[in-house]
């Protein structure tokens, strides 16, 4: 069986000895003075309850609900001197963070019997998920499942090298955070990782953003100004939707890459930089490579190293962990008292499809945070209740999206992947088939 664990909070070690005597022999205690301490402590280490001994010199209420807030996945257990609860601040933190409490003096057989009771609740609230998503902390890519793994995996090997990477997957997947996990553990970690999304920007500005421009290099351009490339210098280079770069800067591009220097516009001088560059889509290049719409050349540049992020609906073992996840990142958004999913809220996001992947999931978290007004969050409170929800045009065309998609899968298994059989099964032409392949994000 394995150890109870608990933090305790108290101003002196002798203090909080006396309290937590023999009647706690099978517990692991680990004891700090103050909330910095404490708060250093649950960054490093797992614990399910936590005790804390209230000292009203030291203790700001404001900051204890601060503090309580952030961990509120924890079972709290408080001790309070009877002149500390007539005062309203301290009455709040115990009607909204405490599952229990006692007054000082405190009777120590008693105390452990509560903090007993608090594991007891801890372990049922707990739920088991893969690895909890922990099994490589160093890794900002929470999941345990195993696409995640062999995706750190990959992030691993293409960190060491410094060849151009691809990155592939679906809008929302994690392609930027792939990007920003292959930057940290790359010999440049220390030089800056400049991101650019090349389709939020008006082709007509993108030059003069990524290459820069010098004085009177057109009206208005009254100082010179270094371009992205040049402030990613020693760093990495991540351009998102590159299937978005007009084609006339897919050349320049193409040169920087092959000469490792820029040459800013207005100017005739040739800079070199040194940089990593990651690209990423959600479109397969390939596709526009054969249509004509993107460099056959520079799309072999960049895709020296491809890597693919899965959809979220193929990582379903890691739905729970991450939404478990994004529920403690925003919890400073809840109310005290809102402690976590119902099973209902658990099921609905196993049922759910996920089109906008992960920063859906992240969107949904929020909104139930705030919108639930209990003690558990429902499925109606993340948006999931389709049967319940009136029809939007939203709602149909995801019906629709979800159908097409199943459809396609079907056909596709059906036919071995032979994309031709699967055209026909479908009764549409192969270009339909491409079309509908690509607008799902599905790479055949
Ligand atoms: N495995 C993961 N663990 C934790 N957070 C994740 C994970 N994957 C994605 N996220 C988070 O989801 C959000 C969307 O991820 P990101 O911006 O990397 O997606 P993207 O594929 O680049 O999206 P787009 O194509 O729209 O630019 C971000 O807030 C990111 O931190």
């Amino acid at each position: 069986m394995t150890r109870k664990r608990l933090l305790c909070i108290a101003p002196d070690d002798k203090g909080a000895r006396a309290l937590l005597n023999e009647a706690m022999l099978d517990w692991e205690i680990r004891s700090v003075s103050n909330l910095g301490e404490a708060g250093r402590e649950l960054r490093n280490d797992r614990y399910l309850v936590g005790l804390l001994v209230h000292d009203r010199e030291q203790h700001r209420p404001a900051e204890v609900d601060t503090f309580l807030r952030r961990y509120s996945h924890m079972q709290w257990v408080g001790v309070f001197s009877p002149r500390d609860l007539e005062s309203a601040p301290c009455r709040d933190l115990v009607v909204e963070h405490l599952c229990d409490y006692h007054t000082a003096p405190v009777d120590p057989v008693r105390l452990a019997h509560t903090l007993g009771h608090a594991h007891g609740w801890a372990m049922l609230r707990r739920r088991p998920s893969a690895n909890d998503g922990h099994d490589d902390p160093a890794s900002p890519l929470v999941g345990g499942c195993d696409a995640i793994a062999r995706l750190r995996a990959q992030v691993s090997r293409v960190a060491k090298v410094a060849a151009p990477v691809l990155i592939w997957g679906e809008s929302g997947s994690g392609k930027e955070l792939t990007a920003q996990a292959i930057h940290a553990q790359s010999d440049r970690a220390a030089g800056p990782f400049v991101p650019i999304n090349c389709g939020a920007i008006a082709p007509s500005l993108i030059h003069s953003e990524l290459f820069g421009y010098e004085r009177g290099a057109f009206t208005g351009a009254t100082r010179g100004k270094a371009g992205l490339i040049e402030s990613a210098d020693g760093g990495t280079l991540f351009l998102d939707e590159i299937g978005d770069l007009p084609k006339d800067l897919q050349a320049n591009l193409l040169r920087f890459l092959q000469e490792k220097t820029i040459c800013r516009l207005g100017s005739t001088r040739n800079i070199r930089v040194d940089v990593r560059v990651i690209a990423a889509s959600h479109v397969q290049l390939q596709q526009a490579v054969a249509s004509g719409a993107f460099r056959e050349d520079l799309y072999y540049r960049l895709a020296v190293l491809p890597v693919t992020v899965p959809p979220l609906r193929e990582r379903r073992d890691d739905l729970v962990t991450l939404a478990e996840y994004f529920f403690h990142m925003y919890a400073s958004e809840k109310s005290p008292r809102l402690k976590g999913f119902s099973n209902r809220a658990i099921e609905a996001i196993l049922d759910h499809d996920w089109p906008g992947n992960v920063r859906e999931l992240i969107n949904r978290v929020r909104r139930a945070l705030v919108m639930s007004d209990g003690r558990l969050i429902m499925p109606e409170d993340l948006g999931l209740t389709r049967g319940i929800m009136a029809p939007t045009p939203a709602a149909l065309d995801d019906t629709r999206m979800r159908s097409e998609r199943r459809a396609l899968r079907e056909c596709l298994d059906r036919s071995g992947h032979n994309v031709s059989r699967a055209a026909r099964d479908l009764g549409v032409s192969r270009t339909t088939m491409y079309r509908l392949l690509s607008k799902h994000g599905m790479r055949e």
